[in-house]
């Protein structure tokens, strides 16, 4: 049996790639020698220079009959004459791989030169680069956070392959595996076809006399598009020859694609030229958010809020609309017939996921823009299998809501979302969809990746202990196709905009309470039918604000088109309990969700005690309450919900917590919570908290001793892009900074 160590390394052409994995190796003391051949011995001179490499070879014969590893890092073309000048010297147990942009043109020479493929033959290709050659160019960093793809063959050693992945696993790189013939596929439309365009188009300007000024007058977009057809030209004339196919194919498909532009240009024809526009502006911000945290990311940098106290709230003011109802309409209206057409669609990094994950299983859906997006409804049962892993991000509504209807497909799938929604668990969503019958494998606390596979979902009586309007929905969307009755039972009300979007697509269900049980029960007789969604200002925003204007002296301030679900304002009582000037007019009611505007003026309250029911429907607006009582007169007792979720004591641990270090006085025994009238100091929040705690400490920060920073910010700024902008409108000072 073969084993493979790599004390000598030798790389064969020392350009840029070749240099840079000869500096990061050696830099990081991975390997005791390394040696490099190039057909310009003065290129290898310069790496000794440099201290990119041990050892300038001469003979290459001798050189290869020592090594242990060979790389490759010549232009693809030029690698065939390379395999034949090292083949009769190469080692059975001499690891061989390359650096090339294309495989199955390597794989195809290998295959000539040595008769069958070597074990130890493991072909590899960095995804870095840079627009620049040769050794002087060599970056000892160029892979860190870079992927890596390997394209091992049936016939390379499984162990050859593990020893080429550590080597580039130790200069930083992340490393995946692909056959040759798909890598060939991928890159051709990922890094090969820009390639080609932005040589084309500089090319093209530059042939044009009268476009001489162009040059003189680029600006960003011309230098944002084109920088890298300052690459290499023999090394891009290589991989044009080497994966011509594939790369004729994106051509042409690219060519069809500027075509249709062209005509809905030519035409006037706004509707496809923003349908264009809006579809790849969403696919751009959604690769950024896959690039977050890679090298590749430009915006990994942190951003603080810096909040000024005592600045009154006043005028009218829109705020954003609700995150979850946009969930809902995107997700009923694909699965109705018919065109759907939603305003006020909700843009934040999670609801986009939701609609990424729909085109995915082949839901035409333009926009969203400015609010606007078109849906054309597949029906119940039109989802296609998505072509892979659907990612959803960060997105735990995505998650919890796709996975109830997933379950419930003809297809398998794979979900997964980022770090932090790995993290979570989803039991309580898990158990009561695989008592239905659903097969979801899942890691160990029950959290992604969801491996999803057909089944046939029975109906039956589920109990809910806690019950959340995520668990609740995503049961319901598994509900319209589980065979006979699907009843959800629960000892409290909560969000019911699940059951409100369905009645608005003309789905029955059943609605009932008694003894305080809550029932809730679906069938699979019924279908969806398109309708016009718009959807309200987002409450827990204008709960904020409503907070916020409560506290500052001289406010006055009207929140416009806010949705006021019963559901989700009962906190607006126990408010004007305290003597909170909040005033309620509602809309005219559609039937759909209750629309209103809520005037605020400013109020010096008085403290309460709430019992155990008065808050058992509020407890994730408690953070509001909290911080509200703290310049209360008098002291506030609230009597906690014996049944508190996990999650919902950990919200209000963590908000407790982080009032304590603003010098709250707050007493947190397990049964209840008292606050006294407190001075919140302002300075500094270091930890990154969870939105809605977030949202208090603004809140907070309006009475405060002084400006507070709240570190951190930049993952609330992303789930709540406008949230800066409608702060300041409504007169809160307010600054986003980074360090
Ligand atoms: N530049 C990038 O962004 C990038 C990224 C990933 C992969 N690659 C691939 O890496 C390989 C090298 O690219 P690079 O950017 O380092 O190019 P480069 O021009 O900087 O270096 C190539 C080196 O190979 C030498 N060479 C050419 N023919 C030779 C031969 N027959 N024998 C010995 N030496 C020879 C050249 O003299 C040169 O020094 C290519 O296959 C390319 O497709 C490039
Ligand atoms: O960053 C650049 O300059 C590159 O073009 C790097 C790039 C790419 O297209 O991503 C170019 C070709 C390689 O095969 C791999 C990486």
């Amino acid at each position: 049996m073969l084993t493979y160590t790599t004390h000598r390394l030798l790389i064969i052409g020392l350009g840029l790639i070749g240099g840079s994995f000869a500096k990061a190796l050696k830099s990081r003391k991975v390997v005791q020698h390394v040696a490099a051949y190039d057909r310009h011995p003065q290129e290898c001179d310069l790496g000794i220079r440099l201290g990119v490499i041990d050892e300038a070879v001469q003979d290459l014969a001798s050189a290869v009959q020592q090594a242990d590893v060979i790389v490759l890092a010549v232009p693809v073309k030029a690698m065939e004459v390379v395999l034949k000048d090292i083949q009769p010297f190469l080692r059975p147990t001499t690891l061989l791989t390359d650096v090339g942009s294309t495989k199955g043109h390597l794989v195809q020479a290998v295959r000539q030169v040595f008769q069958k493929i070597p074990p130890g033959f493991v072909p590899g290709h960095p995804i870095a680069g840079a627009e620049k050659s040769g050794v002087v160019a060599a970056d000892a960093d160029l892979f860190e956070r870079h992927k890596v793809i390997l394209t091992p063959l049936p016939e390379s050693d499984p162990k050859a392959t593990l020893e080429i992945a550590r080597l580039w696993q130790s200069v930083g790189a992340e490393v995946l595996q692909m056959d040759p013939y798909r890598h060939d596929q991928v890159l051709a439309a990922t890094s090969h076809l820009p390639h080609v365009l932005a040589f084309s188009l500089v090319d093209t300007l530059a042939h044009e006399e009268e476009n001489r000024d162009i040059f003189r007058y680029a600006a960003g977009g011309f230098r944002d598009f084109t920088r890298i057809a300052a690459s290499d030209p023999v090394m891009w004339h290589d991989i044009c020859q080497a994966n011509r196919d594939a790369i004729l194919k994106q051509i042409d498909q690219f060519t069809s694609g500027v075509a249709r532009l062209r005509s809905a240009i030519a035409a006037g024809d706004s509707q496809a030229m923003l349908g264009i526009f809006s579809r790849a502006k969403v696919a751009r911000e959604h690769f950024s958010t896959l690039l977050a945290g890679s090298a590749y990311s430009a915006n990994t940098q942190d951003i603080d809020l810096r909040i000024e106290p005592d600045s009154p709230l006043s005028g009218r003011v829109a705020v954003h609309s609700d995150r979850s109802i946009s969930h809902r309409a995107i997700i009923i209206g694909a699965l109705s017939e018919g065109v759907t057409d939603i305003e006020g669609f909700f843009e934040g990094e999670d609801s986009l996921m939701t609609i990424k994950a729909f085109r995915e299983m082949g839901v035409v859906i333009e926009g969203p823009h400015q609010g606007s997006v078109r849906i054309y409804g597949v029906g119940l049962h039109g989802l296609q299998p998505p072509k892979g892993p659907l990612y959803l991000g960060k997105s735990e509504t995505s998650l919890q809501l796709l996975t109830g209807l997933l379950v419930a497909q003809s297809f398998s799938t794979e979900v997964f979302g980022d770090e932090a929604l790995s993290q979570k668990s989803l039991l309580s969503t898990l158990e009561p969809l695989r008592k239905m019958g659903a097969k979801i494998d899942s890691n160990e606390q029950g959290g992604p990746p969801f491996r999803i596979s057909p089944s046939i979902l029975k109906g039956s009586e589920i109990e809910l202990t806690h019950a959340s309007a995520q668990v609740k929905s995503s049961l319901l969307l598994a509900g319209l196709y589980a065979q006979g009755q699907t009843c959800l039972k629960t000892n409290r009300f909560c969000r019911d905009h699940t059951e409100r979007m369905l009645k608005s697509f003309g789905y029955f269900l059943c609605e009932s309470e008694e003894a305080g049980e809550v029932r809730t029960t679906i069938d699979c007789a019924g279908t969806l039918t398109a309708t016009k969604i718009r959807v309200p200002g987002d409450f827990s925003t204008a709960l904020m604000l409503i907070a916020a204007a409560t506290l500052v002296p001289e406010s006055s301030l009207i929140l416009t088109d806010i949705g006021v679900n019963p559901h989700r304002t009962k906190l607006l009582p126990l408010l004007s309990k305290m003597g909170a000037n909040i005033q309620v007019t509602l809309h005219k009611d559609t039937g759909f969700e209750p629309v209103a505007d809520i005037w605020v003026t400013y109020a010096q309250l008085k403290g309460q005690e709430f019992s155990a029911d008065d808050v058992a429907c509020v407890v994730y607006e408690l953070p509001f309450l909290m911080v509200l009582a703290l310049f209360a007169d008098g002291q506030t007792l609230i009597h906690l919900p014996a049944s508190l979720s996990a999650k919902e004591s950990a919200l209000i641990a963590s908000t407790v917590a982080v009032l304590l270090e603003q010098g709250a006085q707050i007493e947190l025994s397990g049964s209840h919570l008292l606050l006294k009238p407190s001075l919140l100091l302002g300075g500094e929040i270091s930890e990154a908290l969870p939105p809605i705690v977030a949202f208090a400490m603004i809140v907070a920060s309006t009475r405060a001793q002084q400006a507070l920073r709240i570190k951190h910010s930049a993952a609330l700024l992303t789930a709540y892009p406008a949230l800066v902008e409608q702060l300041r409108r409504a007169g809160i000072s307010i600054h986003k900074e980074s360090d």
